[in-house]
């Protein structure tokens, strides 16, 4: 087990303390290796531990919630904590929230990193959690320095195949890897708020088109997809007002330009403004169904094998990301009461986030369709041919649920989705990668074992950093099409090998985790991709 720094405290005599390197062995008893080290250090008689803020820590899972490098603990000969109580929480919050935060892992046949799972045990001891779900699609991507910040824990998971395991075994570690961390793909659920990342409100929209899969030449569509990087000349402020979305500063040309909606953040000014960092996985795809597994369903929900759809992913780009910085740079990590002035104002503008993201992801498909003459009325308001949305899911958002099963007592939570789809509200679009099929799906069952929520996507295998690593072994103009013969539009070297679909997870482990061990969804149709959009510079 790897050493943690600790500083031992005097509690009868506070100014009276010792730095310490604990490094119990595996079988130690945690609380007595702490009690001892304590009573060698400080010459005292140790009997209780507490927490700054007066918690005590009475059981080794209480004290590995807390190990974690340049922990403060206090230490007491008996009497009670000296000094500054935290404040308690409110006799109905406490009822409400038990500690620490269960937490269920959904992956089985998925690889999962263990920094990963070390955030999710993380997020579990944040105030207020009761519930933590790691989706198949779980992987780390926050910078080593923050992981060493928020993330003490790594954590083992017990792994049965038919009913979802708890995390029921976690030990202190500090050996992070030297990239990333931050829980990308999981679900948090609150009762209080809080953030909900930077991209608020991305998420996925499936619209039919009028095209025909026969008539439809991938690279004859390529080619038209152009000119449409340039401000949007629709009817901005029309749109926005019909779709509810309030004015900000990111509107005009965020709405008006595809690729810094869909892009990266790599493109210069004057479109870097209008940036958030990492997006670079958004995107427009043009597929067809190559399988269809479920024809009762297919057709319930109006299908067709003939059809080529459209499947579109973004956020609200520059717009969230200012609101997590605003948040962050006030509130820290720390959440929110929702009845608060504060709570109010992020959750009106978590909302606008939203609703600005979605129709975003509205304003690209119209704008994709209009190039391709494949039906323009996708805002509403659009003239002419009429398509069909099939779902529009956000896969990273915050809203109030009510939570049990038939027969309980439910209590109302905050849900907060980070790269989790909603699982409430029928059918649900797991892509895999540009390279890979993506899974319509039906989720089945109570759904409250997971959630209310599934995996969004295949997560990411590699970091950017390795995937561009390897840019030497495949030419761009290679990664410009895929073992499944779509197109790939992407005028961006760095960005072309970043996403390559090798830098995914293998979307068929996931599905497998979904469906046959985990018995949450089911595959209704199986999508082969035609044409991807990713970026064009003009
Ligand atoms: N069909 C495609 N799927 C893709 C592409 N790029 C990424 N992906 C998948 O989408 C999810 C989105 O994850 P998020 O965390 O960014 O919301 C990702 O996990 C991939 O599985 C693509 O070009 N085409
Ligand atoms: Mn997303």
């Amino acid at each position: 087990m790897p050493s943690t720094r600790l500083t031992l405290i005097k509690n009868s005599q506070q100014n009276f303390r010792t730095a310490v390197l604990f490094n119990p062995r595996e079988s130690d008893d945690k609380i007595a290796a702490i009690l001892t080290l304590a009573k060698n250090k400080l010459r005292i008689r140790a009997t209780r531990i507490f927490v700054e803020g007066g918690n005590e820590i009475s059981s080794s899972d209480e004290l590995a919630n807390v190990l974690q490098n340049d922990r403060k603990l206090f230490i007491s000969g008996g009497e009670d904590y000296i000094g500054l109580l935290k404040e308690h929480p409110s006799a109905e919050e406490a009822a409400f929230t038990p500690a620490p935060a269960t937490i269920t892992n959904i992956a089985y046949e998925s690889h999962v990193e263990p920094d990963a799972f070390a955030q999710l045990k993380q997020t579990a001891i944040l105030k207020g959690m009761r519930y933590v779900f790691g989706m198949p699609d779980l992987h780390p991507v926050m910078p080593l320095r923050l992981l060493r910040k928020y993330v003490p824990h790594r954590c083992d998971i017990r792994h049965r195949r038919h009913d979802l395991p708890s995390i029921d075994r976690c030990v202190a570690a500090n050996s992070m890897r030297n990239t990333f961390p931050s829980l990308c793909t999981c679900q948090f659920i609150y009762n209080r708020f809080h953030n909900t990342g930077d991209d608020i409100g991305c998420g996925m929209v499936l619209y039919s088109t009028r095209l025909s899969v026969s008539s439809f030449k991938p690279q004859r569509a390529a080619e038209r997809l152009r000119g449409i990087e340039g401000p949007w000349d629709g009817p901005i402020k029309e749109v926005m007002e019909r779709a509810g979305v309030e004015s900000t500063e990111f509107d005009a040309t965020a709405l008006g330009t595809i690729g810094n909606t869909i892009g990266t953040n790599i493109l210069r000014p004057p479109f870097l403004h209008l940036m958030s960092p990492g997006g670079g996985n958004h995107f427009a795809e043009l597929q067809q169904f190559t399988e269809i597994l479920d024809p009762d369903e297919f057709v319930r929900a109006n299908l067709s094998a003939d059809r080529v759809y459209l499947l579109v992913h973004s956020g609200s780009r520059r717009l969230g990301g200012s609101i997590l910085a605003a948040h962050t740079a006030k509130h820290g990590h720390a959440g929110l009461e929702p009845s608060s002035p504060e709570g109010q104002s992020y959750l009106r503008k978590h909302d606008n986030a939203c609703k600005w993201a979605r129709l975003n992801r509205e304003v690209i498909a119209r704008r994709v369709m209009e190039r391709l003459n494949a039906g323009d009325d996708v805002v509403e308001g659009g003239k002419g041919k009429k398509v069909e949305k099939v779902l529009d899911l956000w896969h990273n958002n915050m809203e109030r649920k009510e939570w049990g099963s038939e027969g309980e007592t439910k209590k109302q939570v905050w849900v907060h989705r980070k790269g989790a789809a909603p699982s409430d509200r029928g059918l649900v679009m797991i892509p895999g990668s540009r390279g890979a099929c993506s899974y319509l799906v039906m989720p089945v069952g109570d759904q409250k074992e997971n959630g209310y929520s599934l995996a969004h996507g295949a997560g990411r295998k590699w970091t950017r950093t390795f995937a561009l690593s390897r840019q030497h072994r495949c030419t761009s103009q290679q990664m410009r099409t895929t073992s499944l013969g779509s197109v790939v539009i992407c005028e961006d070297e760095e960005l072309l090998y970043e996403e390559q679909p090798d830098a995914y997870k293998e979307i068929t482990d996931i599905i497998t985790d979904l469906t046959a061990n985990r018995r949450i969804a089911k595959v209704v149709a199986i999508l082969s991709p035609l044409l991807t959009y990713k970026l064009r510079k003009k």
